[in-house]
C-alpha cells in the first residue's frame, strides 16, 4: 500500500503556524485522530531546534515518520539531500500534496511505518547519499514499537532526532540508579548515546496532547556499546533483571533461572563482582553485559 508522490520547486508558506494550521485543517476538513497520535506542531522555534540537532546538508537523507501536515517536512525539505516521509493516514495524502508542492526532494509513502521493509525503502531512495537520519515527531502511541524496529533491524543511521513524550525520553536517557533506568534505557543506550535536545510544552501542538514533550537525540554507535557471548541472551538477563522492580537481582534471577540454582547465582554475581543483594536498576551495561556473559558460559537461561 505505498504510494509516492515527487514535487517540483520550493514552498514558501510556512505549514507550522496556529493560523496556517488551522487554515489547513479548515479547508480540508481534517478530523484529528488520536488514535493515530495526531498532534500538530505549530511552533517554527521547536522545529529549527529539531532540525539542527539532525546535523543534516545536502548529502544527507532524512526519513520522516508522520508528516502530518508537513510542519517538519518543508523544513527537512530545506536541509536535507532527499526526504522521504512515511505517513499511514490517507486522510493526508492530498493535504501534503500541496502544503509541501513546491520541494522537489521530498517524496512521501502512504504507508504504516511499522510494515515497511526500510532497508529496500532506503535502498531505492537513499542510495549515494553519505548518511541517513530518522527525524520525526512521531504518534507517541507507537513510539517504543518503532524506535525498536528502526535500532533492532541495524538499519544504517547516523542519528534519530525524535519529539516523544518527555517521560519516555528521560527513560531512555536515564543513567543506573535511578527509578527511570529501566530495560528500555539498556535497550536504547546498548545501540545509541542519547542525549535531550530540548523538552516541549503541550501548548506548541494542534490539538494539545495531555503530556510533556522533549526531543531526544540518538546518535548510533558503530558497534553495540558492550560485547556480548549472545544478544538475545544479554537482553533476556536484562528483562529479568528489572522483572519485579523491588526485588533484589538474586530473586530475579532464581525466578527466571529457578530456585534450585540460588547457590550456583550467588557464585556467578559474586564472580562478576556483582552483589546479590543490589537492584537491577544500579547495573550498569557493561555489568549486565558480564553477568549475562557468565550465565551463558554457566549453560543458564540459554532458551
Ligand atoms: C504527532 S503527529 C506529527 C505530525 C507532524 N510531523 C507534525 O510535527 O506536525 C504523528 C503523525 O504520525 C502519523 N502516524 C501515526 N501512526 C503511524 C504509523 N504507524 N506509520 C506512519 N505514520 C503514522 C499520524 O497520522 C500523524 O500524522
Amino acid at each position: 500500500m505505498s504510494e509516492s508522490i515527487e514535487r517540483q520547486g520550493q514552498s514558501a508558506v510556512e505549514v507550522a503556524t496556529p493560523t496556517r494550521t488551522r487554515d489547513i485543517v479548515k479547508k480540508y476538513g481534517f478530523e484529528f485522530k488520536k488514535s493515530l497520535g495526531q498532534n500538530f506542531l505549530i511552533d517554527q522555534n521547536i522545529l529549527h531546534k529539531i532540525v539542527a540537532a539532525a546535523e543534516l546538508d545536502g548529502t544527507k537523507g532524512a526519513l520522516e515518520i508522520g508528516p502530518g501536515i508537513g510542519a517538519l517536512t518543508q523544513h527537512l525539505a530545506r536541509s536535507a539531500g532527499r526526504v522521504t516521509a512515511v505517513e499511514i493516514d490517507n486522510r493526508l495524502i492530498p493535504i501534503l500534496r500541496d502544503t509541501l508542492a513546491g520541494e522537489a526532494n521530498v517524496e512521501v509513502v502512504h504507508a504504516d511505518v511499522l510494515k515497511l521493509n526500510l532497508h529496500e525503502l532506503f535502498a531505492e531512495r537513499f542510495e549515494g547519499l553519505s548518511g541517513i537520519s530518522v527525524v520525526a515527531n512521531l504518534p507517541y502511541y507507537v513510539t517504543t514499537p518503532i524506535l525498536m524496529k528502526l535500532l533492532e533491524e541495524r538499519l544504517p543511521l547516523e542519528h534519530i532526532v525524535v519529539m516523544i513524550q518527555k517521560e519516555v525520553a528521560d527513560r531512555m536517557a536515564a543513567k543506573p540508579g535511578g527509578k527511570e533506568y529501566g530495560s528500555l534505557s539498556v535497550a536504547v543506550q546498548y545501540y545509541c548515546e542519547p542525549s535531550i535536545v530540548c523538552t516541549v510544552p503541550h501548548t506548541v501542538f494542534i490539538p494539545q496532547p495531555n503530556v510533556d514533550s522533549a526531543v531526544i537525540k540518538l546518535s548510533l554507535r558503530e558497534k553495540p556499546a558492550v560485547e556480548t557471548r549472545d544478544e538475545a541472551h544479554f537482553f533476556r538477563t536484562v528483562q529479568a533483571s528489572f522483572a519485579q522492580r523491588r526485588k533484589t537481582l538474586m530473586n530475579n534471577m532464581s525466578s527466571w533461572i529457578g530456585k534450585d540454582h540460588r547457590e550456583t547465582l550467588t557464585s556467578i554475581m559474586e564472580g562478576c563482582g556483582i552483589q546479590p543483594s543490589r537492584r537491577g536498576e544500579t547495573l550498569s551495561l557493561e555489568e549486565f553485559a558480564k553477568l549475562s556473559a557468565a550465565l551463558y558460559d554457566a549453560g543458564l537461561g540459554l532458551s
